[in-house]
């Protein structure tokens, strides 16, 4: 049997895969974690899919077990400011799109839209979050969404799996060096061994599998299967086995970020319940409230913008309040492995692959691939067939993601210096190229986004497409033939509920504050 799995590195993709493989296969495998005490985390990761639900689901964790515990806060739209022009802003929201006579309503919208806000017309969170409130009630009642959280047939699912079948309406943001931690407790807890050292060699045998990881002060580390999970460095899989990486920066450049997590009094402040990216000239800040602080980065292309530069543009952008506070500038590795398994190693994280952090994919694509992992889990024969199908899944979620990404920025607007002009000249994807002129034509829908599993669905890109407004689309003919009643009656619908819920819904911040 093959029960020994080691695992490289103590990041959010570490401690993550930790605790799910000891959820799902309890004693029955034995997992060492190794991490280092001199090389720290990226620790960056603040927010996130609503499917990381399921994530907590499968450990038997409750938001109130967690998310005081890692200063937590609903995350429920990416708010995207200025991508159109100054004062511009829209919401890409966890909020199902409505259908009307088998046409979705944006579709209407282009034709009939009451107002020029397609995301108030279309969805009811856009105003739930201008005004700040909370998802559910004091009591813990969700708002009335078509979805239900004790559903049976829900229970067990997959994210792909629940793909297409409800859209849960918020995702978290938190601190992703408190969510380590805490896992680290939850796995310590059910039997996960772990061991502070560095990794100083990765023996190979002699087929180039891995046979040990020598380690400063623990000897030899010996195990059947080794995650490595050592971000950016990928240092089992790139680096020992030589996985070459594909680079994405062709079309996507920004390499570069500054963060800073500012402290700040949020009952004062209050929580507005979305990470908002804010576009700059040569890139995009992201604003990501927390309990008792507000983490905020700005991402940027160092062919554009020195490092210094950016850290001015961020400060002025926070204000006094990160005067004291030091900045973290990171070099991203923008791409993915060729094969993020690769004989008896599997790459999660950072060594496996990420895209900037615009849309927050990077704790998704540490989710998926873990539950991917689990599926395809190898026996003794290592077939081949199962590693491959677990590369395909992960290489296609990357790459579907990636398409999305560029979308953004082909899209918007903007074209006032020379970072934005070049948005609209530079390679894309040619996959993305072809669907594009379909959606001039017709909006996205299921038969004309990336066609793979990568856990965006087709409202996703009509909201980028109809948010940035610098790519003209057009209604469906047959909506000029059709009796645009219903549609009216449907925008009226989320008219009254908006200001049904606006009027009930507690704020966000007290909405936390209780759970603490
Ligand atoms: C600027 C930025 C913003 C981001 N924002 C988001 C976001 O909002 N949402 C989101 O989902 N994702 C986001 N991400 C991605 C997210 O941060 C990562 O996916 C997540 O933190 C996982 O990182 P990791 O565990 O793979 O790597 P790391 O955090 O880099 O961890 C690597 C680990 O490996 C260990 N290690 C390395 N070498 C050795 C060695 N030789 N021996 C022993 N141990 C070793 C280190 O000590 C560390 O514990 C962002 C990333 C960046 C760069
Ligand atoms: N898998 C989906 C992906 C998704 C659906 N709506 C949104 C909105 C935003 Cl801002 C990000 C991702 C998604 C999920 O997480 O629900």
């Amino acid at each position: 049997m093959l029960d020994r799995v080691v695992i490289v590195g103590g990041g959010t993709a570490g401690w993550m895969t930790a605790s799910y493989l000891k959820a799902a296969f309890e004693d029955r495998v034995d997992i060492t974690l190794v991490e280092s005490g001199n090389i720290s985390t990226v620790g960056v990761g603040e927010a996130t899919f609503s499917d990381i639900r399921h994530f907590f689901e499968f450990l038997g964790l409750k938001e109130k077990d967690w998310m005081p515990a890692c200063n937590a806060t609903y995350k429920l739209a990416v708010r995207f400011e200025d991508w159109r022009e100054p004062g511009h802003y829209f919401y890409h929201p966890f909020e199902q799109m409505r259908s009307v006579n088998g046409f979705p309503l944006t579709d209407w919208w282009l034709k009939q839209g009451p107002t020029s806000r397609f995301d108030k017309d279309c969805f009811v969170m856009a105003s739930v979050i201008d005004a700040g409130l909370s998802p559910r009630h004091l009591d813990g009642a969700l708002i009335d969404q078509p979805f239900d959280e004790g559903a049976d047939e829900m229970q067990g699912l997959t994210m792909s799996e629940h793909q297409g079948k409800t859209q849960f309406p918020y995702a978290y943001q938190f601190e992703a060096a408190l969510l380590a931690k805490y896992l680290t407790q939850y796995a310590t807890d059910r039997g996960v061994k772990r061991i502070v050292d560095d990794v100083q060699d990765v023996r190979l045998d002699d087929r180039g599998w891995i046979s040990g990881l020598r380690t400063a002060e623990h000897g030899e580390l010996t195990g059947d299967l080794f995650i490595d999970c050592t971000g950016f460095r990928g240092l089992l899989l790139n680096k020992a086995l030589e996985e070459p990486f594909i680079s994405y920066q062709d079309t996507l450049p920004n390499d570069s970020a500054v963060a800073l997590q500012v402290p700040m009094d949020m009952a004062k402040r209050g929580v507005l319940p979305c990470t908002t990216a804010t576009a700059q000239d040569a890139g995009w800040i992201w604003t990501i409230p927390l309990m008792g602080r507000v983490g905020t980065g700005y991402v940027y292309a160092k062919d554009y913008l020195s490092p210094e530069e950016a850290e001015r543009t961020l400060r002025a952008f926070v204000g006094p309040a990160a005067a004291d506070v030091e900045a973290n500038h990171i070099r991203m590795r923008i791409g993915r492995s060729r094969n993020s398994w690769s004989r008896n190693c599997v790459a999660v994280g950072l060594a496996s692959g990420f895209v900037e952090p615009l849309e927050s994919t990077g704790i998704f694509f540490i989710h998926h691939a873990i539950e991917q992992l689990v599926k395809y889990f190898p026996a003794q024969d290592w077939n081949p067939v199962r590693r491959d199908l677990y590369n395909r899944a992960v290489a296609h979620v990357m790459d579907g993601v990636r398409e999305f990404l560029v979308l953004h920025y082909v899209a918007a607007k903007r074209t006032d210096t020379q970072y934005w002009r070049d948005t609209k000249t530079r390679k894309i994807p040619d996959s993305l190229a072809e669907r594009l002129e379909l959606w001039k034509a017709q909006l996205p829908d299921s038969e004309t986004v990336f066609p793979y599993y990568h856990g965006l669905p087709p409202y996703s890109y009509m909201s980028v497409l109809l948010g940035m407004g610098g790519i003209e689309v057009a209604h469906s003919p047959a909506l000029d033939l059709s009796d645009g009643a219903a549609a009216e009656r449907e925008f009226a619908q989320i008219r009254e509920k908006t200001e049904r819920l606006v009027a009930t819904l507690p704020k966000a911040y007290d909405y936390f504050a209780r759970m603490r």
